[in-house]
């Protein structure tokens, strides 16, 4: 470290240490400059992809002036033009305007009846027979499953921001105790009970074979993790058999199902009630409140008759194709629906289990389509108690077919945007809008689910086709951009642990009884870094903020840096030269100076607390 007389400093005051007419950005540089002396170091961190280039930033410019400095000579101040050609804005821009996006032709090979190969642009998804299709008012691109590259910044995406707060904001919802007194403060080994949904008093709503059913946000009493109990009012379980199925239903893990944790009966809410214990997944809506609420704008039942004024058969399918074709959920959308479905209730029938809640209500959805059957294993425990005497194992192959014929339904209400589409007397009229306004694979993948014949979930793999790599490929990028962000937050992370050292350092008041602890040796340089950091200002004394800047420089002092830097102090009467790696040795010193007091003052606290 070198210091340097207030006479032989530049004539540039820290206001002037490299201010240009750089513009501010939050969002990280794109290298941009191929000649920049870069430290091996530096170059060796995690941190690689923030620029370090010199070209145009003051701390680089430092390094570049420390020779001149110390002969006394004044840098010339920045090219505004350097930070111009450096911005990663501008140059995603230049990018982007060169990028032109590369169709490729569709490619449709047919194999007994199935499509292999297959490809989602929608003028050939939309091919009603012979008519023209006016376009939808859901375009697909709606339903893309992954948001794809944004700017370049520091810091997560801001929906994936706004995703993951909603969520927690979710998950730490309390209840009003006014709202529900009736509450209990414990279930078992959850409180914190939150309803779901309003919690209906009348007898009359009953959801499960009879029973009244509600649903609670819990928070596990020892784990403080978070579950979703579903609990069965009135139920009195008398035969234990059925826990058997628990058992199974428990050790079941896939992606698109809810899983079950574990079932107890409680008397907490004032009745006998069963309490099913599941995952909880927060900001999730059921599959009918999303495709099928009347709730939503401009939603109605296409096959919901206006019995007051009956028209002509002809119209009414006309009407139907019409509503159809402007209301219609995107083909891709029901595929990708279809092969989640279809893989969980794979994995459910290979257990010997079958899903036996294959409902609109029983299905919930969270952010990008992602779709969980939410009420395993109800059905199994309800119904052996009421028919106990039946061999409910030996019946498992006749509730699998059941399944799939819920499952031809589902997709065919899906494909129809109605629940009353499936009713016996309007399949037929049903069936014959989705041949006329999707692919022949849909149709023929709702067909085979409604025959009677018997069916086996693995034969719906090959009418599914090629979809399948449609499907992984939208995972599979999906999971770089999330993994992309995660990056960037590690790379946080690590930024936030040197800040919270440098936090407990800079203006601490008093130190083992020095008063000046913070202010003289190793830790003056650290303020004065800090001021370099953070406090910098323009020629005219404004504030200049500059993430990158901050970025930069911590990252240089986290990979101790050889590279030199002017710290000023706050009068200007003197200069200090230094190299980052010295001021990491300042940082890692002072720390381990706290960090051994305080941890000294733990012992002792303890060692007290024993002899007592
Ligand atoms: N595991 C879960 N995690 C988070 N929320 C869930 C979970 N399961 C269900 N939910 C939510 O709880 C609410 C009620 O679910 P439920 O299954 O009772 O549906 P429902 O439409 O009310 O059906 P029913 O009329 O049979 O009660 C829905 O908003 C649903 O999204």
């Amino acid at each position: 470290m070198d210091w340097i007389s207030p006479n032989s400093r530049p004539n540039t005051a820290l206001s002037l240490l490299g201010r240009t007419t750089h513009t501010t950005e939050f969002v990280p540089r794109v290298n941009s400059s191929s000649n920049t002396p870069v430290s091996p170091s530096f170059l060796n961190s995690s941190f690689t992809s923030v620029s370090p280039s010199t070209s145009f930033h003051p701390i680089a410019k430092k390094f570049d002036e420390h020779e001149h400095i110390t002969a006394g000579v004044t840098p010339d101040t920045q090219s505004p033009s350097h930070s111009i050609a450096s911005s990663p804005i501008l140059q995603d821009k230049i990018n982007n305007s060169t990028n032109g996006s590369v169709i490729v032709p569709a490619y449709h090979e047919n194999v007994g009846g199935t499509t292999y190969f297959y490809q989602y642009p929608t003028a050939t998804e939309n091919n009603i027979k012979n008519e023209p299709v006016p376009s939808t008012s859901t375009t697909s691109n709606d339903y893309t499953t992954f948001p794809g590259k944004s700017e370049p910044s520091f810091f997560v995406s801001e929906e994936l921001k706004s995703d993951i707060i909603n969520r927690n904001l979710l998950t730490l919802l309390q209840p009003d105790i006014a709202q529900y007194p009736d509450l209990p403060q414990e279930v078992d080994s959850y409180h914190e009970l939150f309803p779901l949904e309003p919690i209906s008093n009348q007898a009359l709503h009953k959801a499960h074979l009879g029973y009244q059913a509600s649903m609670y946000k819990a928070t596990h009493t020892k784990t403080g993790v978070h579950y979703c109990l579903r609990r069965i009012h009135g139920f009195r379980l008398q035969n234990v058999k059925c826990m058997a199925f628990v058992e199974m239903w428990k050790k079941l893990n896939h992606s698109n199902i809810v899983n079950l944790k574990e079932v107890f009966t409680t008397k907490a809410f004032g009745d006998n009630s069963m309490i099913f214990v599941y995952s909880y997944h927060p900001g999730s809506e059921t599959l009918l409140n999303k495709h099928f609420s009347t709730d939503q704008p401009g939603y109605s039942d296409p096959f919901t008759n206006d019995v007051s004024t009956p028209r002509p058969y002809s119209y009414q399918k006309n009407n139907l194709l019409r509503h159809q074709q402007n209301n219609k959920l995107p083909e891709p959308l029901i595929w990708s629906y279809i092969i989640q479905l279809t893989s969980a209730l794979r994995l459910i029938h290979s257990s010997a289990l079958a899903c036996r809640s294959l409902d609109p209500t029983k299905i919930i959805l969270t952010s990008k389509n992602r779709l969980r059957l939410s009420c395993l294993g109800v059905m199994d425990v309800i119904l052996h108690e009421n028919n106990s005497s039946i061999n409910h194992l030996a019946l498992v192959h006749h509730y699998q077919q059941e399944d799939l014929t819920a499952l031809g339904k589902l997709v065919l209400a899906l494909a129809c945007k109605s629940t009353v589409a499936v009713q016996r007397e309007n399949i037929s009229t049903a069936v014959d809008i989705v041949s006329r306004t999707y692919t022949m694979d849909l149709r023929n993948l709702i067909m085979y689910l409604l025959t009677n014949q018997r069916r086996s979930v693995t034969d719906l793999m090959p009418m599914i086709g090629a979809r399948f790599y449609t499907q992984l490929d939208n995972l599979h990028n999906h999971i770089e951009v999330l993994d992309t962000e995660l990056c960037k937050e590690v790379q946080n992370g690590r930024l936030f642990r040197l800040l919270s050292k440098l936090g407990s350092i800079n203006e601490r008041p008093e130190f083992n009884m020095e008063s000046t602890w913070s202010e003289t040796g190793d830790r003056y340089m650290l303020k004065l870094f800090r001021d370099y950091v953070f406090h910098q200002v323009t020629e005219e004394g404004q504030p200049w903020l500059d993430m990158a800047h901050v970025v930069q420089c911590l990252n240089k002092l986290d990979s101790g840096a050889p590279e030199k830097i002017c710290l000023m102090s706050r009068d200007e009467q003197s200069v200090l030269v230094v190299s980052y790696a010295e001021l990491k040795h300042c940082l890692d010193q002072s720390f381990q100076e706290l960090a051994g007091a305080s941890l000294l003052h733990h012992e002792l606290a303890s060692g007290e607390e024993n002899k007592l």
